[in-house]
């Protein structure tokens, strides 16, 4: 959602919903988000930013999203979030979390729970207030603390996220804090509400490289201390492969392959992730030369009837015209969403792979061709 810039929600400065309460977990996973439509209907016509999409985050775990820009990574995050605002609405499915349907009637009991963290820092602090005013704030809203417990634990939060002298930094304005430190402190007031799930929407585009790995790195931290789960949103495979556990590839609205981080880079079983992982620098099998994926994601409009990837697709073949691919299991915890794996998984955990010849790599392209 970047090309607009409208990724700070209006009226919420901070970039922090509001609202409290929390209830115990059940054995559901934290979150469950299944056949989920959102779509946004404009003067012209109506896009449909995310079509059918299915997903859990279990607690404790990162889900890394990835894929273009326009894939539909932000509308799904902001549809998790409840943030969907006209001309967008959620046409379709179900959000569960802890096993409890959202609705427009309790989707605010849940808003601490859930805390984003989006690109630039600049657009969720508020440029008129103290950084500690903002954590306080939050610290009022979500965990109902007040006077010096709030302000003991604004200061803590600040150490938390690895800010050095934290006491006298909490009275400082944001744009006394270097972009790195900015982030940090969006983090801080994310953390304020106390959620179980912490949405980070491409947290670390906008930061250099170095502090990007520094503030990974803290997220990974924050992680292990808090038992947070992390939904993780780039279009940079490298910073999935350091953050996620799992991952899902989004294309054109759509879920197109699902698998733990691990599996996904070794045996990747979409064309599409087949060409993600072939772009990164330093993957690339022969030559100087980063092989790229033609073309450009293609705006939905209408239901699909075809493979979306199609006529980008290096292993097309007729059928990918006329018929929608569904995700199909090719390995025990391995989705994709491509009729190259039509017969889906042989269920020997062995493998996890139903057809071996047709494994990772660009090597498989040439196999699409007995199909045509
Ligand atoms: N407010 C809006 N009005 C109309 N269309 C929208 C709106 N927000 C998103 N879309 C459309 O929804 C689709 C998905 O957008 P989304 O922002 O989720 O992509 P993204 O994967 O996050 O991309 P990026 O990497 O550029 O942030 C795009 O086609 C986009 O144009
Ligand atoms: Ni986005």
């Amino acid at each position: 959602m970047r090309p607009n810039g409208t990724d700070a929600p209006a009226g919420e400065p901070d970039g922090v919903p509001t609202g409290a309460a929390c209830t115990d977990g059940g054995r559901e996973a934290l979150l469950a988000v299944e056949g989920l439509t959102t779509v946004f209907h404009t003067d012209k016509e109506t896009i449909r930013a995310i079509d059918d999409v299915s997903f859990t985050v279990d607690k404790g775990e990162t889900l890394g999203i990835v894929g273009e820009s326009g894939s539909g990574k932000s509308v799904t995050a902001r549809s998790v979030l409840g943030l969907i605002d006209s001309p967008g609405v959620i046409e379709s499915g179900s959000i569960r979390f802890r096993g409890e349907e959202l609705t427009d009637d309790n989707w605010d009991t849940h808003r601490g729970d859930i805390s984003i963290v989006f690109q630039d820092p600049n657009n969720s602090l508020n440029p008129v207030y103290t950084v500690g005013n903002q954590i306080r704030e939050t610290l009022r809203i979500h965990q109902n603390l007040t006077g010096a417990a709030a302000r003991e634990e604004a200061v803590r939060l600040l150490e938390s996220v690895g800010i050095p002298d934290a006491r006298r930094r909490v009275g400082e304005y944001p744009h006394q804090f270097s972009g790195g430190m900015k982030q940090r402190a969006v983090i801080a007031v994310a953390l304020a509400c106390d959620p179980d799930l912490l949405v980070c929407d491409e947290p670390t585009t906008a930061l250099d490289v170095t502090i990007q790995a520094q503030i990974l790195e803290l997220l990974d931290d924050l992680q292990d201390e808090e038992d947070l789960a992390i939904m993780f949103i780039t279009h940079d495979m490298g910073v999935i492969e350091e953050t996620a556990d799992r991952v899902n590839v989004m294309y054109a609205g759509e879920i197109v392959e699902s698998a733990p981080v691990d599996e996904l880079f070794d045996a990747p079983q979409h064309p599409y992730t087949q060409g993600l992982l072939a772009s990164i620098p330093g993957r690339t099998v022969s030559g100087d030369r980063l092989p790229t994926i033609g073309g450009e994601v293609p705006t939905p409009t209408t239901e699909p009837t075809d493979c979306r990837f199609a006529d980008r697709c290096p292993q097309a073949f007729d059928a990918c015209e006329r018929v929608h691919p569904e995700p199909i299991r090719v390995g025990p915890d391995h989705t994709a969403a491509c009729l190259l794996h039509e017969d889906g998984y042989d269920g020997d955990p062995g493998t996890g792979d139903p057809r071996p010849d047709r494994s990772a790599g660009g090597d498989a392209v040439a196999d699409g061709g007995d199909h045509q």
